[in-house]
């Protein structure tokens, strides 16, 4: 499904060029499920938004389904972005003065498309994430993990290929958080939703199938999991990692 090829990113401008990807080679199945965690300033948001076409990398490719897409002019990016890449971010990015439901329809009307034809993807989406009991509340009359499933929705409406997540729960309760993973994990495994996950928390990690672990801007170390296993035995194995790095 998308294909990193010796990715590196260097930062210019600044007294010194950073060096925040170097020569990252990722390979992401359809419907897979990836986490990347790695210390502060490893380079993980740069390949976040790498993979998403927020910025274009110094050297290096990345394919969608074979077709080289970080070499796209502005306009092309805009549009692969908008039909291919959804984004869930989080401080969830909702518009304040629209509803729930508005918020979700957003991108299709920024792709010139009539809302009407989609209510019922709207309606089956809202249940999926669980609120289409607050379809007309607005964002400030909702609590943070709801914020968080009408993003989820939002991102998902217009079907991407790929969800891109930046720190998800880093705004939610323990408890919230988990309710969120699991709705995350749901959706690859019965949607085949392919995700690719940063996070701090290794509690968060733990819902993913494999788990990329960045240093200095390389992969340090990658960890599958097999199908089913349960997700304290992965936050196990997530924390023994972080130990032996620390
Ligand atoms: N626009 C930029 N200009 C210059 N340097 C940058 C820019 N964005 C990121 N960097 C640098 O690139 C490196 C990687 O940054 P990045 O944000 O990808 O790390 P991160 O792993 O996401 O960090 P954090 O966990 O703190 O969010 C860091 O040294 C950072 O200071």
């Amino acid at each position: 499904m998308l294909n990193a090829v010796k990715l590196s990113k260097i930062y210019e401008g600044g007294k010194h060029p950073v060096h925040a990807l170097v020569e990252v080679d990722l390979s992401v199945e359809e419907g897979e499920f990836v986490a990347v965690m790695g210390p502060s300033g490893s380079g993980k948001s740069t390949l976040l938004h790498l993979l998403g076409g927020l910025d274009s990398p110094s050297s290096g490719a990345i394919l969608l389904e074979g077709k080289v897409v970080s070499s796209l002019s502005d306009k092309e990016a805009t549009l692969l972005r908008r039909r291919n890449i959804g984004f869930v971010f989080q401080f969830y990015n909702l518009l304040p003065t629209l509803s729930a439901e508005e918020n979700i329809l957003l991108p299709l009307l920024i792709d010139g498309k009539k809302p009407k034809g989609h209510e019922k993807e709207m309606e089956d989406l809202m249940e999926k994430v669980g609120i289409l009991d607050r379809r007309s509340h607005r964002p400030s009359e909702l609590s943070g993990g709801e914020q968080q499933r009408v993003s989820l929705a939002r991102a998902l409406i217009t079907k991407p290929k790929i969800l891109l997540a930046d720190e998800p729960t880093g705004n939610l309760d323990s408890k919230t958080g988990s309710q969120v993973m699991e709705l995350l994990a749901l959706l690859s495994e019965e949607m085949k939703q392919t995700i690719i996950m940063v996070t701090h928390d290794p509690k968060a990690a733990s819902y993913a199938d494999r788990l990329v672990y960045l240093v200095d801007g390389k992969i340090r170390t990658e960890l599958h999991f097999e199908k089913d296993l349960p997700v304290p035995e992965k936050m196990k194995r997530i924390l023994r990692n972080l130990e032996k790095e620390e």
